[in-house]
């Protein structure tokens, strides 16, 4: 159980090539999960809608534009001795402008569907990147451990319909 006071917007978006079978994921070299594998995002900054906030990470971490934004999931992550919990909006998108790109923020790199570097990832990652695949849409909670590396708590909801992931998480859904 955990008992967060408040949460902080953050986007993540994955970048599919389906003909492919590959996925966009970037080394992130500072900040939050440095040295980690994940998607591409962060805040939502004042003024703009999740989305817009999602698609200006893209821009700034890889270099793309993406052309197709499906929102898929919505998961919370909170940790153990910490009040703030984090409100993760998950796109996809399959189209996108441009050459991924390496910043000072991300390394981007393709990878197999069936080859994704799990272990170098957020442990929560292998429970819904497979979900995003096959596209069924799902609400998560992680419970972390303080050290960001064990997942000590888990609830997951799966075939949410696309009206309620538009919403915030309400803190009832994570008690
Ligand atoms: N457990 C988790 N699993 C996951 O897949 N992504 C997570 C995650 N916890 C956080 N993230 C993502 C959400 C967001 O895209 C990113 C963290 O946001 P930011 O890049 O904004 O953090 P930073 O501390 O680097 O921020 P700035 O210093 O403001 O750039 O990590």
């Amino acid at each position: 159980m955990s008992f967060i006071t408040s949460s902080k917007l953050l986007t993540l978006i994955l970048v599919l090539n389906e003909k492919e079978q590959k996925i966009l994921l970037g080394m992130k070299k500072r900040g939050f999960g440095v040295g980690k594998i994940n998607g591409f995002g962060g805040k939502v900054e004042a003024g703009e809608t999740i989305e817009e906030g999602a698609r200006r990470e893209l821009l700034e971490e890889a270099e793309i534009e993406a052309i197709d934004m499906t929102k898929v999931g919505v998961n919370m992550f909170t940790f153990e001795n910490d009040p703030v919990g984090l409100e993760v909006h998950i796109y996809v998108t399959k189209e996108f402008k441009g050459t991924p790109t390496e910043t000072e923020e991300m390394k981007p790199e393709w990878y197999s569907y069936s080859d994704i570097p799990y272990s170098q990832m957020w442990a929560d990652d292998k429970v819904w990147i497979p979900l995003l695949l096959n596209n069924t849409r799902f609400m998560g909670h992680y419970h972390f451990s303080q050290d960001q590396a064990t997942v000590l708590y888990e609830k997951l909801n799966v075939n949410i319909h696309d009206d309620d992931l538009l919403e915030r998480f309400s803190f009832e859904q994570i008690m």
